[in-house]
């Protein structure tokens, strides 16, 4: 499986604090990494670097500048403006915009693909609202949409099991485990229960990172991970942090 993303030996933060050490990662095509760690552990700051939001202290990302993968990302849905007077459809299209030229219109195949899409998540009906109107299921499955419309190689999720129903956490995840056909996946979650029974590998971040080639992880190599599972899930451990893989 080709590498299509490799951060190597990254450090990174903020003015003069450092939140990220030495941080190697690869992610490979098909890829469906679950990140976890403590709040404040470094988790969005993670995404930051591999979204190229944040500059490295360290390190090197790779393919560097203009060759850099095309990312769909999700952020969390607490850090979207929907105050903006903007309606569905065009937030969906707007997922587009980087492969514009600069005031470059969506073509027919642009608008038909935006329609499939909100098909797919059951938000048609929603096309010609204002975002502010939606509630946060909604508004995730406008982003969801507005994320993968570029067909991207990787899509990144920030905690998208907040503010959605268990009924469309399930149906997010069966969307997810569709796309991972053919994009690699990474998503952040507190919960190490809701993303266990879906990801195939597992990051913890508490500073540094460690990598875990698995999708089993139990309550000892959390804490050699420095990942201390009492401050990641919230309410009784579990007895199986993590179940089986589908
Ligand atoms: N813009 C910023 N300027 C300065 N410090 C920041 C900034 N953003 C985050 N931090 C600090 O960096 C550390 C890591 O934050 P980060 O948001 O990456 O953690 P996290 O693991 O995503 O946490 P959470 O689970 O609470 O979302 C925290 O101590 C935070 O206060």
């Amino acid at each position: 499986m080709k590498n299509i993303l490799e951060l190597k030996s990254v450090t990174a933060g903020y003015d003069n604090k450092v939140v990220l050490k030495d941080v190697n990662l690869t992610v490979k095509e098909n890829d469906f990494l679950g990140v976890i760690g403590p709040n404040g552990g470094g988790k969005t700051t993670l995404l930051k670097v591999i979204l190229g939001s944040l500059k490295t202290i360290q390190g090197e990302i790779l393919p560097e500048g203009n060759d850099r993968c095309n990312i769909g990302y999700l952020p969390q849905i607490n850090q979207i403006d929907n105050k903006f007077p903007i309606q569905v459809k065009d937030v969906i299209l707007s997922g587009l915009m980087s492969h514009k030229r600069l005031f470059g219109r969506y073509g027919k195949e642009d608008k038909l693909r935006a329609g499939e899409l909100m098909t797919q998540m059951g938000i048609l009906h929603l096309r010609n609202k204002n975002i502010g109107e939606l509630s946060g299921g909604q508004l995730q499955r406008v982003f969801l949409c507005r994320a993968i419309i570029s067909d991207p190689q990787i899509l990144i999720l920030d905690e998208p099991d907040t503010y959605v129903d268990s009924h469309f956490e399930t149906e997010l995840y069966g969307v997810l485990d569709q796309l991972n056909d053919h994009m690699a996946i990474i998503v952040v979650s507190h919960d190490v229960g809701t993303i266990s029974s879906h990801v195939k590998t597992i990051a913890c971040v508490n500073g540094s990172l460690c990598y875990h080639d698995s999708n089993i992880i139990n309550e000892e190599q959390l804490k050699t991970y420095n990942c201390p599972i009492d401050l990641i899930t919230h309410g009784e451990v579990p007895h199986r942090v993590l179940k089986h893989h589908h």
